[in-house]
């Protein structure tokens, strides 16, 4: 699903009023009736109090408008106008006047007004602010906010919620609305995903406002989310006729004495993701483990006993995943930049082997193309130098992956893929999986992927994408604390088997034949 900027969704709003000839505030129209559908659906006319916290500009106008609709479904309402601006939009304008015609009285909040009572039992919409912020509230919108914030009540935000930027960090991290459940328009904002302004936005969900589908496939987006829908026509069907050529021969190359899990982890998983022939490169000290531990791979070593010296193979892999356990030994470090050059086998590089290069960064201009790199935040910062917000380090991370021409993948609750000044947000996988070997899984499945002739970009999305799946798939039965790394691998498979699932349909009831 593409994210628009608020400039696009401002374009999409104006591109399809003219289209579908309607008047703007037929659009807002449609907004408020499903917004008063979601309430009603749930609300079923209990008697619960609902206050409209409106501001003055069209998210006030969806406010108003929705207040209008609880009133004719006999909801108890009190609707509020924050009063912030005298340039008070026409759509809000004519909502209001339409609540005012129904004698629907709303109370005007200004700068220096009593704030109204809000108890824990009420609902609050909050529809003060939407993609229009420009700028800092002033002080008395933020009181109110912190009102609305300490008051338990439910707050169901209207497009986002109120305070937050659609395309900038959050300066005043009291300046926002905290919002239990966000209905959002058409498209989530980026904000949702970063993790600064994400802790605002646990809870959202798409309102389709019926925006022109050609615009929407036309326009090209900086970041697009990332579900089932987007990766399953990259999946590569397995063919009759296939042998454990036809899937390629992974290498991967990592561990020191202490950290030879970590390789079990990263063959294990690159194995389970389908490459035909998964090698291990490790010190001497990991070749007992490894041959035991996972039978199905092969194993080489390097001449030392306790990490790896230099990267010398006679094999001809597909893909090497490289820099899980490696260690950072002045020997490794200079085995991984004498390899660089004469290496031009496409890489995957996790961990120590970003250590590495943070740290060395003459090897970087020796990265094949496409290079897929899996830093975790640490690793990331020592790659990028330190960033001012999450803005700007999508900023630098755009820049680094354009000079470098690798595919950057931002670990994170939502990990972010960043190629060709894209980013490709992951929407699957949950807290259990912030836990040790979880990023050498991830390193396998996508070293796994591009052994199988996935494109870098194609198999670190896809990765991220399986990654996540098996996370979920396994906190069913395991709880987020009792999730391992050796679960998700357990589990990858059901993730692959979770792309063809149709999603539940109700069941059928049987018309009953008339007599
Ligand atoms: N396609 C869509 O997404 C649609 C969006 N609509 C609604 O329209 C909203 C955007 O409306 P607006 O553009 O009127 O903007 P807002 O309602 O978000 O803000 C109102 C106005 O306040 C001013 N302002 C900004 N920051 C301020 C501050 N800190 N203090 C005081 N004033 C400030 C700006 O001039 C801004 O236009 C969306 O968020 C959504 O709720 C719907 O009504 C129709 C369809
Ligand atoms: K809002």
């Amino acid at each position: 699903m593409k994210i628009f900027s608020a400039k696009q969704i401002y374009q999409a709003d104006k591109y399809t009023i003219e289209k579908q000839q309607i008047k703007s505030d037929e659009l807002m129209e449609r907004v408020a009736i499903q917004i008063f559908n979601w309430l009603h659906l749930r609300l079923q006319g209990a008697p619960v109090k609902i206050q409209l916290f409106c501001g003055i500009g069209n998210n006030g106008g969806d406010g108003v408008a929705v207040a209008r609709h609880l009133q004719e479904h006999g909801y108890a309402i009190e609707v509020h106008i924050v009063n912030y601006s005298e340039k008070r939009s026409d759509d809000f304008l004519l909502n209001l006047n339409r609540l005012k015609e129904r004698k629907i009285w709303p109370n005007f909040i200004n700068n220096d007004s009593e704030f109204p009572e809000i108890s824990k039992e009420d609902i609050v919409i909050d529809a003060i602010f939407g993609i229009g912020l420009n700028r800092n509230p002033d002080a008395w919108v933020v009181k109110l906010m912190q009102k609305i914030n300490t008051s338990e009540a439910f707050v169901l935000a209207v497009d986002l919620p109120s305070g937050l930027f659609t395309d900038k960090p959050v300066k005043n991290k009291d300046a926002v609305v905290k919002a239990n459940h966000i209905l959002s328009f058409q498209t989530p904002k980026l904000v949702f995903f970063l993790p600064e302004t994400g802790v605002y936005a646990n809870q959202w969900e798409i309102i389709d406002i019926g925006i022109d589908a050609e615009f929407i496939a036309n326009t090209e987006v900086d970041y697009e989310l990332i579900s089932k829908l987007e990766v399953l026509p990259t999946y590569i069907p397995r063919e009759k006729f296939a042998h454990k050529g036809t899937y390629g021969h992974a290498l991967i190359i990592g561990g020191s004495y202490g950290k030879i899990g970590a390789v079990q982890l990263a063959s294990k998983s690159c194995l389970r993701a389908g490459s035909g022939l998964v090698t291990a490169y490790l010190p001497k000290c990991g070749y007992v483990p490894m041959q035991t531990a996972v039978p199905e791979i092969m194993v080489l070593t390097d001449e030392h006993e306790e990490f790896i010296t230099k990267i010398k193979f006679e094999i001809t892999p597909d893909v090497i995943g490289l820099g899980i356990g490696l260690g950072t030994a002045n020997e490794t470090q200079k085995a991984l930049g004498n390899f660089l050059k004469k290496n031009k086998t496409p890489l995957v590089l996790d961990a120590d082997a970003i250590n590495i290069l943070a740290l060395n960064e003459a090897f970087l201009k020796n990265l094949p193309a496409q290079t897929v790199l899996t830093p975790h935040p640490k690793e990331l910062e020592r790659l990028l130098g330190k960033w001012k917000d999450d803005f700007d380090k999508l900023k630098k991370a755009k820049a680094f992956s354009k000079k470098y021409d690798c595919v950057l993948v931002i670990k994170g609750a939502h990990t972010i893929t960043v190629y060709d000044n894209k980013g490709y947000i992951n929407t699957t996988g949950n807290p259990g999986m912030a836990t040790a070997g979880s990023g050498d899984v991830l390193t396998g499945i996508i070293t796994g992927l591009i052994a199988q002739g996935y494109g870098a970009l194609k198999a670190a999305i896809f990765g991220v994408y399986l990654h996540g799946t098996s996370g979920d798939i396994a906190v069913e039965k395991l709880g987020y604390q009792a999730l391992t790394a050796s679960a998700l691998i357990d589990s990858l498979g059901n993730a692959y088997i979770d792309l063809f699932k149709q999603p539940e349909q109700p069941p059928q009831v049987e018309e009953q034949e008339q007599q």
